[in-house]
């Protein structure tokens, strides 16, 4: 068996994406994503995925040229192999990345963001090539279906007049009885019984309402709200007292480490985040000051799947509960979440997925939720197939972009629909 890298490719893409409202403005008709494939000398091709942004890009390609050569089986050598790569400082800039809603960003994320979607991809041919799947590779599954939460989004019925834009049969959510009405139908389709409200969008009272709607609705199920670090430490501190009954948790409320130390200090709702421990540089203050209670970590961000198992392992050393951030993903990358969640023994909280919002996809034959799970897949390698057809047709797309589509911009979006928008500063109540 030749595990040597031959070949790697790396095809950016746009994909569909309905009228999702956040706090920095609403996604766009379109969002880029790159797909990695890793090619053994014996043929073997293996699949990852990862941001598609112009800066994740540039990275990205001289990354591919430096691991034709090397084997599948040199996860680790990746980490050292990143380093080598220039990243344009003007890309990073060390504070709260440009869309506001991932963290910091600094060389080093941007780069492990990088290398996680080769990661997944040298796995996926490992696996495929023994003939085992990745959560073997990982040390093997502890559970055969992996949980995930409904991602519920205000929204509107449609992209802006005027905008070219796939159709979504969803509607529009811009009330509680909307909110609701979209998690009736997630609940049915899919089978979900937690709820995560991505907030931060109307004032706080509106929030509130839907959280109190939803929880009238769906009695007893688990309930989020997150508004990307858009309240105040007293506004936080309202809203949980508010919902305090109703939340599983209240997911970044505020921004920053020291905001949210605050906010957990003087409430008993547990704090989740995917912005404030972002990195394992930041675990130490966060955690030490007892910041936050469940770290939504993000095998794109944190580098990959084996340093999300290090994640994991460092929450559970400190009492930290753990649970899966989600952005705009494919099938390639939630089977890998559903392959490392799998492995994972203390994962006490369903999973965010963007994926039912995703209607297209590069593989043969979609991922599927039965009762809210995704059963973690057994054949080699992730278990999933590419659809070269359906790759070429979104990578065409991408093509044939002028540019505005390749860089995620949801102030941009916002724009269209309301001159002068920019993307408010925070705390925004
Ligand atoms: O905090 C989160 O869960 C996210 O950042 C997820 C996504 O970025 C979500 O907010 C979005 O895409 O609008
Ligand atoms: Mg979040």
């Amino acid at each position: 068996m030749n595990l040597t890298i031959a070949d790697v490719r790396l095809t950016p893409i746009l994909v569909a994406d309905p009228p999702l409202l956040n706090t920095q403005g609403v996604h766009q008709p379109y969002t880029p994503r790159l797909i990695v494939e890793v090619e053994t000398a014996d043929g073997v091709t293996g699949l990852g995925e990862t941001y598609g942004d112009t800066k994740y890009l540039e990275p990205a390609r001289p990354f591919a040229r430096k691991l034709v050569g090397r084997q599948v089986t040199d996860l680790n050598g990746l980490f050292a192999l990143a380093d080598e790569v220039a990243v344009d400082r003007s890309r990073v800039s060390g504070q709260v990345d440009v869309g506001g809603l991932r963290g910091v960003q600094t060389a080093d994320k941007l780069r492990l963001s990088v290398v996680s979607g080769f990661e997944v991809a040298c796995l996926d041919a490992l696996g495929k090539a023994l003939g085992l799947p990745v959560h073997t590779l990982l040390g093997g599954k502890v559970r055969d279906t992996v949980e995930y939460s409904a991602y519920l989004f205000y929204k509107w019925a449609g992209h802006p007049a005027g905008v070219r834009a796939e159709k979504d049969d969803w509607g529009a959510a811009v009330d509680p009885a909307g909110v609701v009405e979209q998690a009736r139908r997630f609940k049915e389709t899919y089978g979900f019984t937690s709820f995560k409200l991505k907030g931060g969008v109307f004032p706080p009272d509106e929030e509130i309402a839907a959280v109190r709607a939803l929880a009238e609705a769906f009695p007893g199920h688990p309930l989020r709200l997150d508004p990307n670090g858009a309240w105040s430490v007293e506004t936080s501190l309202r809203v949980a007292r508010e919902l305090g009954d109703v939340l599983e948790y209240l997911e970044d409320p505020t921004l920053g480490t020291a905001g949210m130390a605050e906010v957990a200090a003087r409430t008993r709702v547990p704090l989740a985040t995917n912005m404030c421990v972002t990195t394992f540089a930041e675990i130490k203050e966060a955690f030490t000051n007892d910041a936050v209670q469940v770290v939504l970590s993000d095998h794109h961000y944190w580098g990959g799947l084996h340093n999300t198992r290090q994640l994991a392992a460092i929450c559970r050393t400190f009492g930290v509960g753990v649970s899966m951030h989600s952005n705009t993903h494919l099938g390639i990358s939630l089977a890998a979440m559903t392959h490392v969640a799998s492995t994972v023994p203390d994962l006490h909280h369903a999973c965010d997925s963007h994926y039912p919002w995703q209607s297209e996809d590069v593989l043969t034959e979609r991922l599927t939720f039965e009762a809210g799970k995704v059963a973690v897949p057994d054949g080699p390698g992730l278990g999933v197939e590419l659809d070269r057809t359906r790759l070429a047709e979104l990578h065409r797309r991408w093509l044939d972009d002028d540019g505005s589509l390749r860089d995620r911009d949801d102030a941009a979006a916002m724009r269209v629909a309301e001159p002068g928008w920019t993307a408010p500063p925070v705390p925004r109540w």
